[in-house]
């Protein structure tokens, strides 16, 4: 039977990359990625502004929204201290099949945890089911129309605090018109561009930093 491009990308991990080795993970993914076909992981030129942010904000405790095969969870949980979580979001439970045996093959089990669901059902939960306070950091990366409605979402079940950053994928291509006005009208948010382009691509795109003031 006919395998799935997520398949073909966890087969890329297994004979390309080393257990246990997070880069060697991210690294096999961008290559086949690269090479062989288009998938919709943040890609390298993003993911080096990722992890600039990561690096900067070290984050204690992170949400990310849209696991799809798990590229960015591992990139982002390579980086994080270490009692540090970093719960993700995944609707589509194939997707979330392939981004469990990614991370197990990262070995990042413990850092990580893949939750499967909707994130407008999830988020309401976050604090009565997964013990969460508040977020540090937030990387939106699942249905562009989610962006506005779930951080709206976050804002009022108190999941955001003073100094929380939000992180936005794709705000240009495929884009987030609505969450990016929000995001750069509102007095409680302080936005910054960082220009950039669709993965593994020459098209623009970019990502959307944003402080929550409170
Ligand atoms: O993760 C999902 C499934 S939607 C995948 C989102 N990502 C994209 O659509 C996406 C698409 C493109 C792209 C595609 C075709 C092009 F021609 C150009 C660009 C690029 C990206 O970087 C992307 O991230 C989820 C949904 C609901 C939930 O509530 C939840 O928690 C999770
Ligand atoms: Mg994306």
């Amino acid at each position: 039977t006919q395998s799935t491009r997520p398949q073909r990308i966890l087969g890329a991990v297994q004979q390309n990359a080393t257990r246990g080795d997070p880069r060697s993970v991210v690294r096999a993914i961008d290559q086949y990625c690269r090479n062989q076909e288009w998938a919709m992981n943040v890609g390298d030129e993003k993911g080096c502004i990722l992890d600039s942010v990561v690096s900067e904000v070290n984050p204690a405790t992170v949400l990310e929204l849209g696991t799809y095969c798990g590229y960015s969870t591992v990139r982002i949980a390579s980086l994080l201290p270490p009692h540090a979580k970093l719960i993700t979001l995944e609707f589509n439970p194939e997707f979330a099949v392939i981004a469990r045996q990614v991370i197990a093959w990262a070995g990042l089990e413990d850092k990580i945890q893949l939750v499967e669901g909707a994130s407008g059902d999830l988020i309401p939960k976050m604090k009565e089911q997964f013990g969460v306070e508040t977020f540090d950091l937030v990387f939106l990366d699942h249905w562009k129309d989610r962006y506005l409605p779930d951080t709206k979402l976050m804002e009022e079940c108190g999941l955001l605090r003073k100094g929380s950053v939000l992180l936005a994928d794709n705000v240009i291509c495929p884009g987030t018109p609505d969450y990016l006005e929000f995001v750069r009208s509102s007095p409680r948010y302080e936005s910054q561009y960082f220009k950039s382009h669709l993965e593994y691509t020459k098209v623009e795109d970019g990502l959307e930093k944003s402080v929550f003031l409170g």
